[in-house]
């Protein structure tokens, strides 16, 4: 029986998850072999960044198990894998804590209009403007999972009220005042001064945050995404910041990564770009192996496997949700 995995491990987490899988071999392919060894693994750990020929892994019928090491999962849903006996869990929840302080940086730059100084300071122009407030602010989480959830408790302490959308029905943490159904999203838009996206990329929410929906956000609000880019039509977004519409967008995610030198994203001063850093982490493989490790001591145990998904939904059921 063959683990493959590809997330950037060092020999000591290596030792760690053969320690905790000693019946198994334990390939560390890179990104480079993992075309050529994933027909070869009964079980597959890691995130693929180079295309994988599905085809060839459905058809060597060896697999058993993908453990993301991404919380989405759009790198390996695709339709052989969801209609396959294929197991796939993801990471869900496991960077939340990053990924709420990421969301923190993009909200407060913006709000604090840290866009136009940075901009002054590489002119060596020392310029007072006034800038906003986060106290006060209504903000929306669209999607309350792991990161939704973290990114909550972050915020409240800034005097912020906060209601959310979620797939799932469930009684919400303390921080957040209302949970409304996912499809009340436009309901909770015309209510919020910040929209924050923290929902995952599949069939129904690509292209969700379309001309109409940003049209149904406040006038003046800011849009903030922390999920995926192509949840978000960018033209749209660009077109509801040039009209004023919309105050400012912080996107760590982008509909084409990385952002095109052409994009008109680019040189704006109430848009703050990271480029896709939300779950980076000084601890992320090594917090990534624990989870790995607890996930394969229950494989091998028959229990159930945190962060298992529904392949049809393509996201975990807030009580298997990981929350390390
Ligand atoms: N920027 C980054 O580096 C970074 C890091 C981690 C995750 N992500 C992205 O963020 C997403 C969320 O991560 P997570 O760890 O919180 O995952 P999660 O699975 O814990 O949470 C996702 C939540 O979204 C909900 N949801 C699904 N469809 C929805 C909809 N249409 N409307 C509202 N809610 C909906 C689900 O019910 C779930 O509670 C991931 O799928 C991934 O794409 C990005
Ligand atoms: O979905 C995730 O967990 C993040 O987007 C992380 O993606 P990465 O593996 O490319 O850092």
């Amino acid at each position: 029986m063959r683990i493959v995995l590809c997330y950037p491990v060092e020999p000591h987490h290596i030792a760690q998850i053969q320690a905790a899988a000693p019946d198994f071999e334990v390939v560390d392919a890179g990104q480079e072999r993992i075309d050529e060894l994933l027909p070869t693994a009964d079980i597959f750990i890691g995130h693929a960044k180079v295309p994988v020929d599905w085809d060839r892994v459905l058809k060597a019928n060896r697999l058993r198990w993908i453990q993301s090491s991404a919380a989405g999962l759009d790198h390996c849903l695709v339709p052989g894998v969801i209609d396959s006996d294929i197991v796939v869990s993801s990471a869900s929840g496991l960077f939340a804590p990053q990924v709420a302080e990421q969301t923190m940086t993009l909200l407060l730059d913006l709000i604090r209009s840290q866009g136009r100084f940075n901009r002054a300071n590489s002119r060596h122009e020392f310029i007072r403007l006034p800038t906003d407030d986060l106290r006060q602010k209504k903000v929306g989480i669209v999607g309350l999972g792991g990161n939704g959830r973290r990114i909550a408790k972050v915020l409240k302490p800034f005097d912020v009220s906060i209601v959310a959308t979620d797939y799932f029905s469930f009684d919400p943490p303390a921080e957040v005042e209302r949970l409304l159904p996912a499809d009340a999203v436009d309901e909770m838009l015309a209510e919020v001064d910040i929209a924050i996206l923290a929902l995952p990329l599949n069939a129904q929410t690509r292209g969700m945050f379309d001309a109409d929906r940003f049209a149904k956000m406040r006038p003046g609000s800011y849009f903030i995404n922390v999920a995926r880019g192509q949840v978000v039509v960018e033209s749209a977004l660009v077109d509801a910041l040039d009209s004023g519409h919309l105050r400012g967008a912080g996107v760590d995610v982008t509909e084409v990564e990385p952002l095109p030198d052409e994009s008109p994203l680019w040189d704006r001063e109430n848009v703050i770009i990271t480029p896709h850093v939300g779950a980076q982490s000084r601890w992320r493989v090594d917090d990534t192996t624990v989870m790995v490790c607890e996930n394969l001591r229950r494989f091998q145990a028959g229990e159930s496997i945190y962060n298992t998904v529904d392949k049809q939904l393509g996201f975990p059921s807030p009580e298997v949700v990981w929350h390390g």
